[in-house]
């Protein structure tokens, strides 16, 4: 590629300058109805959108790349750059290229990177796309998130931990930082995330606090409840800026930041999230919580489902509102479906508004508003008939907007185009200029056509044809075959193969007339409409307010409709520390059994005074781990606000969530250490409270079973003995050892996972039962599971040799002692019995035995055939 020197057009010369503008962006250049790309850029472009790679000269002897698409194809090509990671610098013309000589003036209007969209094949209607400004500080780490399609904004600041683990749980699109916390956040976050580093001065305390202070139009930040974080502040104010960077001006409908407070939800550790599959699934085609409880109806709804779903509350009074109105869409069948009804018709609002705030709403975009914003009144009327005071509280944030939707219903047509400048957006009787320019537009066409029927009888040519098009305006076409029946006074304009084109200076002067009114007819429109955006923007803030208050009633009404659908129940909720859930189900495995199968209910119980921990042991398969995961979930979703899946929960508030599960689970993520398996557990010992629930499940199978049992038994140990807190938790286990933990440990306490032993087969009962297991049907398993027989023997002589000697310590000695396997299968190997058969033969020495004493030996081996 030739370097930027060589580039000697005058065009080239302003893109080179403009280019250098935007570092690290791909610039998309407006070249008359296309946008270009050159150099790399191109070369990425043509990769991505799969568009012609060409070269051309630019004025010296080098040659260019150059790939471009249609100006009309932006909102086709611009989300597939955006999601291929680019940021994407939009060149526009900003003059009209006919009335200037020479180089149009262009700038760049847009720059779009992933954190920071409006574009509607950018955006996921379920998700919101948060831009994400994380600074790290002696004190403090804080960041900000931001959906400049919704307008949302929050701040938080904390330790470094939980700052990054909020970054998980939002899953922004983008992240951005100083330069100086490159190294660290990147080393963090780039494998993941887009990030981008700004220079350091725009993560400076004063600048951003004035930043945040110009947007909100306020003296202070108090009315945020951020005045005090200094970090959080500092990221958020720095997110401003970028706005501004990227040419966001138009900002207006980001009116306020909220605060996420550490103290109100609960702490769920990283490992959480991920495990319990509470918004994401583990593996891909697997089902996450959320997909369970999403009934939601609105795309407001499911955004705010998903955000509820990573901060569950601790709040004992905010939980109570939230089920209380669950409770009444529970039972009250009729509201519900009244509701549903209207939040069906109810379309984005909360990313409407915002489009409407910067001025990127099409007609059929304010329509929908309108549609939408029709529906709010009836809402409110329903619920605040009813005589729950929550829901008449939700019905009080409400706000119809009676003068915009009357306005736009009177103004608007109800069959406009997406386009602004295609006309048709205007009812008639609004504007008595652009009746009267209708008017004449209108007979302006008749005109035409009885022209045309007059000049048919003149001529006598019946196939002729008045048709329009840009280049000459209003024609007479005649085919060759008529072409001698032509008047005189025609003017001929255009030769086709068939056909000649022909002007009459009556055809100039009404088409002067219909044109000129319709440029006008165009410009009013225009003019009308955008007062009708203004208007609206007008009520940006109590539109965001319906936006928040629909999405809760969303939400609620989702977990009222799933809870019927699934037959979930209510939980009580109270301030004890026990966990009492009666018959608890597994809210995501239930829904994927089959027809034929049934969900065997479970009943746990954890407090702190006398059942703090359950060592649960039981065969692989068992169902522990759905098990531990159920508990977690059911108290999660009873904190969300949902009923929960159980016959009954009674609950003592959470804290905090935390999961470990044993190294070898998380094989395929490639964080199957054991080091990584003790830090994180470690973690958990160093963050407990009283409230906290715990899930270990296998903790200690990433190293050797003795290495695992000591740690595992260290560990119950110590969340037994700890001098503070007393966290409940459900540690499942292979290791039938840990039961005898509970000879001196009070609060522990030994259950099992029931299986049948039927033959040589088990039966899952999947039934908690209290007390140990003997043992733990590893080996069935492998063997149900396809293992070649010549192993399942093996490996169950060798586990009867080991157990036989388990208490003996020299496990080394007796290994060695252990009778060697043969890599050929003999025909005893193939089924047990033989190998029964086997050992009664080889004690024969027939040499002395009697006649009756072989017989009895045949019976013998027979005996031993016979058992299965
Ligand atoms: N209570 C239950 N009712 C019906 N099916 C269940 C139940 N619990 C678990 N299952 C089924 O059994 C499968 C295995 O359960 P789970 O993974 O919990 O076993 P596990 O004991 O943890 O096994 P491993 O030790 O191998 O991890 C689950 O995927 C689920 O399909």
């Amino acid at each position: 590629m030739a370097g930027p020197a060589a580039f000697e057009t005058p065009l080239m010369k302003q893109y080179n300058a403009i280019k250098a503008k935007y570092p690290g962006a791909l610039l998309l250049f407006r070249v008359g109805d296309f946008y270009e790309t050159f150099g790399e850029d191109a070369i990425k472009a043509s990769a991505v959108l799969d568009i012609t790679l060409t070269k051309r000269g630019n004025g010296s002897a080098s040659e260019i790349e150059l790939a471009g698409f249609p100006h009309h194809s932006l909102d086709n090509y611009l989300p597939k750059l955006v999601r291929a990671g680019h940021r994407v610098a939009i060149c526009d013309q900003l003059e009209d290229p006919r009335s200037v000589k020479g180089i149009v003036k262009r700038g760049v209007t847009e720059l779009v990177t992933p954190g920071v969209s409006y574009n509607d094949n950018v955006l996921e209607r379920k998700q919101n796309n948060f831009l994400a400004s994380v600074v790290l500080q002696k004190n403090a780490t804080g960041v900000s998130f931001l959906d400049i399609s919704t307008g949302e904004f929050f701040a938080a600041q904390g330790s470094e931990t939980y700052i990054f683990k909020l970054i998980q749980s939002f899953a922004p699109a983008e992240i951005i930082f100083a330069k100086s916390n490159r190294e660290k956040l990147e080393a963090q976050f780039t494998d993941a995330y887009s990030t981008f580093a700004l220079d350091e001065w725009v993560y400076a305390f004063d600048f951003a606090q004035e930043k945040l202070l110009n947007q909100f139009k306020t003296a202070s930040l108090k009315g945020f409840g951020i005045e005090n974080m200094p970090e959080a502040i500092t990221a958020a104010g720095a997110i401003l800026h970028y706005l501004e960077a990227t040419e966001h001006k138009d900002t207006q409908h980001i009116t306020s930041i909220s605060r996420i407070d550490e103290e109100k939800y609960v702490w769920l550790d990283k490992f959480t999230i991920r495990n319990l599959e509470l918004v994401n699934p583990q593996q891909e085609g697997g089902v996450a919580l959320l997909q369970v409880l999403d009934h939601t109806l609105t795309p407001m709804g499911s955004r705010q489902l998903r955000k509820w779903m990573i901060l569950p509350l601790k709040e004992l009074s905010s939980i109570a509102e939230r089920h209380a109105i669950v409770d009444t869409f529970f039972s009250e069948q009729e509201l519900t479906e009244k509701l549903t009804e209207e939040l069906r018709n109810i379309t984005d609002l909360e990313r409407l508004i915002s489009k409407v705030a910067v001025g990127r709403i099409n007609p059929r975009e304010l329509l929908q508003l309108k549609k939408s914003l029709q529906r709010i009144a009836p809402i409110k009327k329903l619920i605040s008939d009813q005589a729950s005071p929550q829901l008449q509280k939700v019905g009080d944030l409400l706000h119809a907007c009676e003068f915009l939707v009357e306005k736009i219903d009177k103004e608007l047509r109800d069959d406009v185009s997406i386009h602004s400048n295609q006309g048709g957006i205007i009812k008639d009787g609004i504007n008595a200029e652009l009746d009267e320019l209708r008017g004449i537009s209108g007979s302006g066409k008749d005109y035409l056509l009885q022209a045309q029927k007059r000049e048919i009888e003149r001529t006598g040519i019946n196939s002729l044809k008045i048709s329009y098009n840009k280049v000459f305006g209003y024609y007479l076409e005649v085919s060759n075959a008529n072409k001698d029946k032509v008047p005189t006074d025609w003017i001929r304009k255009q030769t086709l193969v068939n056909a000649e084109r022909y002007i009459t200076e009556e055809l100039k002067v009404y088409e002067e007339k219909i044109l000129g009114a319709e440029e006008k007819i165009g410009a009013i429109e225009q003019k009308l409409f955008l007062d009708l955006v203004l208007q609206a923007a007008d009520f940006t803030a109590p539109i965001q307010q319906n936006a928040r208050a629909i999405a809760m009633l969303d939400c609620l009404l989702s977990f009222a409709s799933v809870a019927r659908q699934n037959k979930y129940v209510k939980p009580d909720l109270n301030d004890s520390k026990v966990i009492d859930i009666k018959s608890g189900r597994h809210p995501v495995i239930e829904k994927q059994l089959s027809i034929s199968e049934s969900y065997v209910p479970n009943d746990i119980y954890l407090d702190n005074e006398t059942q703090q921990i359950l060592v649960i042991t039981g065969p692989n398969m068992a169902g522990k781990s759905a098990l531990l995961r159920q508990t977690a979930l059911i108290v999660l979703m009873a904190q969300i606000g949902s009923f929960v899946p159980a016959d009954a929960a009674t609950l003592g508030i959470v804290d905090k969530v935390f999961t470990r599960v044993g190294a070898s689970d998380n094989l395929s993520k490639g964080e199957s250490t054991f080091m990584v398996e003790m830090t994180e557990t470690a973690s958990i010992l160093n963050n407990l409270s009283d409230r906290s629930l715990i899930l270990m499940d296998e903790i200690g199978r990433g190293t050797s079973t003795y290495d695992g049992v000591s740690i595992a038994w260290a560990i119950v140990e110590y969340l037994h003995n700890h001098k503070d807190f007393k966290p409940k938790t459900l540690f499942a286990t292979h290791y039938h050892e840990l039961n005898q933990l509970t000879e001196d440990l009070v609060r522990v306490k030994n259950f099992n996972v029931s299986v049948r032993e039927v033959g040589d087969k088990i039966i899952f009962m999947r039934k908690l039962k209290s007390g140990g297991s003997e043992h733990s049907f590893g080996i069935h398993v492998a063997q149900i599971a396809g293992m070649p027989n010549k192993i399942v023997l093996r490996a169950n002589e060798i586990l009867h040799f080991l157990e036989k000697d388990k208490h003996k310590n020299e496990p080394r000695k007796k290994l060695e002692e252990l009778p060697k396997s043969t890599n050929q299968i003999s025909l005893f190997e193939l089924d047990p019995r033989h190998k029964a058969v086997e050992e009664i033969l080889q004690k024969i020495d027939i040499n002395t035995m009697s006649p009756v004493e072989a017989l009895l030996k045949l019976n013998e081996v027979l005996s031993a055939l016979k058992k299965s």
